[in-house]
Order: structure tokens, then sequence, then C-alpha cells
């Protein structure tokens, strides 16, 4: 096996090879322990980024995210909730959030951590994800 590149990325690390003269791809995911672990330095302002730019924003006094979800009626804002919930629910990672008629207002953060980790980026692209599906 010839290896072409190693990546370190925020989820794991990437290896570029040749087998056989094949080229290869392989991916190792980061280990369920650093997924854990709070969110800081580099890892964490390259994972805000993209968050951010669909509307997220930083807690203050708090290592949380926030986003306010607005939708056509309470049948789209509780359709948006019931996918999310069950998603929290398979990542056992569960959000805080508020609804009225139509409005969702939603704060992450990872609890046994003190703040924010891997699991409330996922959650939250999740849920930009869920949110585009219904109609505004
Ligand atoms: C015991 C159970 O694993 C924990 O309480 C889980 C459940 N859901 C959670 N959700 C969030 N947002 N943070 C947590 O630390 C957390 N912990």
């Amino acid at each position: 096996m010839l290896i072409r590149s190693i990546g370190f990325q925020r989820t794991g690390i990437s290896v570029r090879s040749f087998v056989g003269g094949q080229r290869v791809r392989h991916f190792a995911k980061m280990a369920t322990e650093a997924k854990r672990a709070k969110l800081e330095g580099e890892a964490r302002e390259t994972g805000l980024a993209t968050l951010k730019a669909a509307g997220w924003t930083e807690v203050d006094g708090r290592d949380a995210i926030y986003r306010e979800f607005i939708f056509k009626n309470f049948n789209q804002a509780f359709g948006f909730m019931s996918r999310s919930a069950l998603r929290a629910e398979k990542m056992n990672h569960h959000p805080e959030w508020f609804n009225v008629y139509n409005k969702v207002q939603v704060t992450l953060s990872s609890h046994d951590v003190g703040g924010l980790s891997e699991r409330d980026l996922k959650l939250a692209k999740f849920m930009n994800k869920a949110a585009a599906c219904f109609a505004k």
C-alpha cells in the first residue's frame, strides 16, 4: 500500500492511498470520546462558521448556540419538532426549546461537558435540514 496523503479533519482522519494500483480513501471516524469533549479552538471556529451562516448565534454568558425557526403555522412547527425530537432521542442529545404557534426557539449545549460539543453541531445541522423540508 502506497500512502499518498493523510488529512486531519474535524470528525476524523482521512488516508488516501494506492492499493494494488487502485486509488483508495479510508476515513477513520473520531472516537466517541472526542465527540463528547467540549469544542475548543480551531475545530470550534470551523464548526460554528457554517452554522452562523445559517442563522445560529452564540448565546451570551453561556457556551451554547441559539436559533429561532419560523414556520407557516403550528402544524409545520410541530412537524419540525417531531422530526428533531426523534433524531435527538436517537442521539441521546436533547434540545432546550420553546414553541409558540409557528415559532420554535432552540438552544443547544452539552450539559455533560458544560458547553458546546460535536453533538450540538450535528443536531443543529439536522435541524437546519429538517426546517428546510417544511414550507415557510
Ligand atoms: C444520562 C443521559 O445520557 C444524559 O443526561 C444525556 C441526555 N441528553 C443530553 N442532552 C444534552 N443536550 N446534553 C447532555 O449532556 C445530555 N445528556
